[in-house]
């Protein structure tokens, strides 16, 4: 459904020295930066997977999406989305794809979601019938009925993402690029996407990419994972594979009664504390028994636990090598 081959996208931009002189000077002399933001990247994607797209900022991720989606232009190598080149943007490879991007919404401020809804419907050429039940199935899923006849910039956030969710999923596309689908929204607005996502692509077979900084995301919906670094695919494979490489390691939890700051720990081990009291250590599985023995000697320990590490470390681990 997807295949990315060798896709790079360098982007080339100005700089502007400070203040008034800075912008005179900028007349006579404009030095042209370039920033390779995705490098020679390659990937195939089949049709009902949904693949979470993971890096640090900065990493190339929108634009990886953007260029899939058709909004940029590569500068070499070559993608096919849903059998179309994106950048061609051909009303069929419009009518495939559909796009979320958390942090900006598709929808007009002034207007309320319907009127851009009834827009996108004339755009997209949406069958009526098919038009009033998608848009009334999605709202109910979405909780957001009561919602379709107000001006979208008096919403809150998750009420306007979840609007922005039905506008892009109107036309039923088969590929579906989510772009940060639940920044900033509470743990119940984040919860009620996944489902959403996780029941959409069940019901329609339909193919989702997803970049999110929230690891929740990430582990409730996908398989597999795309890691990118400095626009370079670091790791294509299962997610529960990057857990896997660094189950060497384990996060030992623990409180106690008297300060625990100034304790030496086997094997060099350093203590970190947490605001609320609590102290942890990353230790190799391996050393685990030995730190508690000593933990448990030198300390007045109240409550201990021995935890994975979580996902978030596990795939930092794989930026840093
Ligand atoms: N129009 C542009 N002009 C110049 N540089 C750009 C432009 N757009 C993006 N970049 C740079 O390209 C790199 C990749 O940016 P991109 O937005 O794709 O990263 P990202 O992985 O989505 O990051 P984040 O997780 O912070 O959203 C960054 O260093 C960014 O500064």
């Amino acid at each position: 459904m997807i295949e990315v081959e060798r896709l790079s996208k360098t982007f080339a931009y100005h700089t502007k020295k400070e203040g008034l002189l800075g912008s005179i000077g900028n007349l006579f002399h404009r030095p042209t930066l370039h920033k390779q933001a995705v490098s020679e990247v390659s990937f195939r994607i089949e049709g009902g997977e949904i693949v979470g797209l993971l890096g640090p900022n900065g990493a190339g991720k929108s634009t990886l999406i953007k260029m899939l989606s058709g909004i940029l232009y590569p500068t070499s190598g070559s993608a096919r989305v849903a059998g179309y080149v994106p950048w061609e943007r051909a009303l069929a490879f419009r009518r495939s794809i559909g796009i979320v991007m958390g942090q900006r919404s598709q929808l007009w401020p002034d207007l309320p979601a319907m009127d851009s809804y009834l827009l996108n419907q004339r755009i997209y050429d949406v069958e009526e019938t098919a038009f009033r039940r998608v848009i009334g199935e999605l709202s109910e899923l979405l909780d957001v009925r009561r919602l379709l006849d107000i001006q979208v910039r008096r919403l809150s956030l998750g009420e306007r993402i979840k609007l922005d969710l039905i506008g892009a999923l109107l036309h039923s596309p088969r590929v579906v690029f989510l772009d940060e689908p639940t920044i900033g929204l509470d743990f119940a607005a984040q919860k009620s996407i996944r489902g959403f996502i996780r029941d959409y692509c069940a019901r329609f077979g339909a193919t989702i990419v997803l970049t999110s900084h929230y690891s929740t995301d990430i582990e409730d919906l996908c398989r597999r994972v795309i890691v990118t670094h400095h626009g370079k695919l670091l790791y294509d494979g299962e997610l529960a594979r990057i857990a896997d490489r660094f189950s060497f390691a384990k996060i030992v939890r623990f409180r106690v009664r008297s300060p625990a700051a100034a304790v030496a720990l086997p094997f060099d081990y350093a203590l970190q504390e947490k605001p609320d009291g609590e102290y942890w250590i990353e230790a190799r599985s391996e050393h685990v028994n030995e730190v508690i023995r000593v933990l448990l000697d030198r300390l007045e320990v109240e409550d201990l636990r021995i935890e994975h590490l979580p996902l978030e470390r596990s795939i930092e681990s794989l930026y840093v090598g």
